[in-house]
């Protein structure tokens, strides 16, 4: 329980003030509260009950008022009560405010903590994740352990010195009738550490079913479009069912235990209750023992078992709260698979030459997609890699800006092995276009400008107009401040192609990586991409996927992959003449192209058609 403190200790650090006064505070309540049967007890036995045995009614000449009358005791012990009562209630708010105030503010640290390891974690990580449940981890997990930790200080803390305090109270009266009342003790801690337990695993159960209904909402309205275009609904919604199922048993399976726990607490309770009850109105009647203190006694049985009613239903709140900073620990715990290696040093502004000398890789260890790659890019020079699907194409590519390592062989950039350079210097020179671009939400402007620190508004602005974004953009009401949503749905793919080669463009790096940009747009989108695409190429390494004749024949070498190796090399006119897989793709390339027009956009924004070649 206290490591889950000592876990996050950077981030409650900064706050070990407002957490020491916060925690002084409550325990400061909690004495208050030990103290608060006492008037009481002076009112029945003093005020109400004033002769018998002078013995057991000690307290006012214990405090000194031994010469007061009755009434100036009875407004002397209302006073007190109500002054204890006032005093707790402002030291109860303080408290509660500033230990409060400390887990969200440590909160906070976490969580922004967990975001960016999270963004530092290598793809092979986030391949295997799913993004729902790193959501929960990031914000229902963090929660979480807030309310553990708040509720350590705030629950924990002040009832374990009620406990303490009590404890001795009523041992230094009567160290008998103490004992009767502290005689279901041992079993009350059985049954508390017993659930304890239980309750644990089935709360980290619980969580685990939380996330996996995360992953639900996520991987199910990630893709609403496909799920409503192919009436897949019900589908989805048998799924979520199954997993709400699931969480619906676990969270039952939690309630159970903590259900069950409560009321045999109370038994426990009430029965150490009924032996004071049992053995104090013996006492009080044959005169050893006064009304007022048998109420005092009583009420601190209450104080000794409310406690540990309290830490029954704390239990839930801790072992949630463990089970959620476990989780959280994970993440935090994982290393990036893709670090800078020591004595790796900043790239330098590099020429643009690429080589692949050997390389095999593999997403899951031995089982590798690619063998033996041996793939050469002069600087300026547009290489064109091609084959099937699956063929590892896009795997060729990740390697280049070291998203993944290769398992063996080399990948080199101008000469240098690419882990012996800063992995952050070598991405800075190397700008990717996908298949789909991905848009982040906020404006145009922000999504070209998007990765290239202290550009300027001309900068942007210029490449916008290189890559065609400038025609659509003028179209619309507000122009490059145009919000896109996540994902940048409300742009069609053609202009989303755009927007993501005037990115490209403005980061300006010796090296691009094209990975089917052209791939999925209608001819007329295609025309506009391809022309933002020949400025993105010009005097620059391209690294091309590509299926297309035109950029294909294009290219100055193309490689051609099937199963992870390299089967041919060459440009398109000795490659469909050798008659190998080159030539039988480029047939098929063919089939589908003729007979082919092509719609090229003329400048005036009409449409003219000519013949493809
Ligand atoms: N993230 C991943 N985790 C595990 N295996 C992967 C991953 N990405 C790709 N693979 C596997 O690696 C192999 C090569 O995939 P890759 O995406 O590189 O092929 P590709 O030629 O680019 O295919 P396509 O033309 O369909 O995009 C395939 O068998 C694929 O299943």
């Amino acid at each position: 329980m206290f490591q889950t403190f000592w876990r996050f200790r950077g981030a409650i650090a900064p706050h070990v003030w407002a957490l020491a006064g916060g925690a002084l505070l409550v325990v400061f309540v909690a004495a208050v509260e030990v103290a608060l049967p006492w008037p009481m007890k002076v009112i029945v036995d003093d005020v109400l009950q004033p002769t018998g045995s002078s013995q057991l009614h000690e307290t006012p000449a214990f405090l000194g008022l031994a010469g007061l009358s009755q009434l100036q005791l009875l407004l002397l012990a209302a006073s007190a009560l109500l002054a204890m009562t006032v005093l707790n209630a402002g030291a109860d708010y303080l408290g509660t405010r500033l230990l409060n105030g400390v887990g969200e503010r440590a909160m906070a640290t976490i969580r922004a903590e967990v975001f960016t390891h999270l963004q530092r974690l290598s793809l092979a990580f986030h391949d295997k994740q799913r993004l729902g449940d790193l959501v929960t981890r990031t914000t229902t997990d963090v929660d979480y352990v807030r309310a553990l930790m708040v509720s350590i200080l705030s629950v924990l803390l002040p009832n374990v010195f009620i406990l303490g305090f009590v404890i001795t109270i009523c041992v230094l009266i009567d160290p008998t009738f103490a004992l009767i009342g502290l005689a279901v003790s041992p079993l009350l801690f059985v049954t508390v550490l017993f659930y304890r337990r239980r309750i644990k695993v089935a709360s980290k159960e619980a969580r685990s079913r939380d996330s996996d209904i995360a992953a639900a909402m996520s991987e199910t309205f990630s893709s609403v479009r496909v799920m409503q275009t192919y009436t897949s609904e019900a589908h989805h919604e048998e799924d979520f069912r199954t997993r709400n199922d699931g969480r619906r048993d676990a969270g039952l399976k939690v309630i159970r235990l903590q259900s069950m726990f409560s009321p045999l607490v109370d038994i426990i309770a009430t029965l150490g209750t009924v032996l004071v009850l049992w053995i104090g109105a013996q006492r009080v009647l044959d005169g050893t023992l006064t009304l007022g203190l048998l109420l005092v006694f009583l009420a601190y049985l209450k104080a000794l078992y409310s406690p540990m009613k309290s830490l029954a239903k704390l239990t839930t709140v801790i072992s949630r709260g463990q089970a959620s900073a476990e989780r959280i620990q994970e993440i935090l715990d994982t290393a990036p698979a893709i670090s800078d290696l020591p004595g790796a040093r900043p790239a330098p502004r590099l020429a643009g030459a690429v080589e692949l000398r050997s390389v095999s890789f593999g997403y899951h260890g031995d089982r590798h997609v690619l063998h033996g790659i041996d793939l050469t890019v002069e600087p300026g020079r547009v290489v064109a890699i091609t084959g099937p699907t699956g063929a590892g194409k896009s795997s060729v590519v990740s390697l280049i800006p070291r998203l993944y390592d290769a398992a063996e062989g080399e990948v080199l950039l101008d000469g240098i092995d690419v882990r012996d350079l800063q992995v952050a210097t070598v991405r800075r020179q190397i700008s990717i276009v996908l298949q789909e671009s991905i848009l982040f939400r906020g404006t145009i402007y922000d999504n070209i400008a998007y990765g290239s620190e202290g550009v300027s508004r001309e900068q942007v602005l210029a490449a916008a107009e290189a890559a065609h974004v400038d025609e659509f953009v003028r179209n619309l009401p507000l122009g490059y401040d145009t919000p896109v949503a996540e994902r940048g749905v409300t742009l069609s793919g053609g202009q989303r192609q755009r927007i993501a080669i005037a990115r490209a463009l403005v980061r300006d790096t010796p090296i691009v990586i094209l990975d089917e940009p052209t791939s999925g747009l209608d001819a007329i989108s295609e025309q506009y991409v391809m022309r933002g695409l020949e400025r993105l190429m010009a005097g620059r390494t391209v690294i091309v996927i590509a299926h297309r004749l035109s950029t294909l024949k294009r290219a100055d070498r193309i490689y051609v992959l099937d199963k992870g190796r390299i089967v041919e090399s060459g440009r398109h006119s000795e490659l469909a003449a050798a008659g190998g897989l080159y030539s039988r793709l480029d047939s098929l390339q063919h089939a589908k192209d003729t007979p082919a027009l092509t719609l090229v956009p003329a400048e005036s924004g009409s449409l003219k058609t000519e013949t493809s070649a």
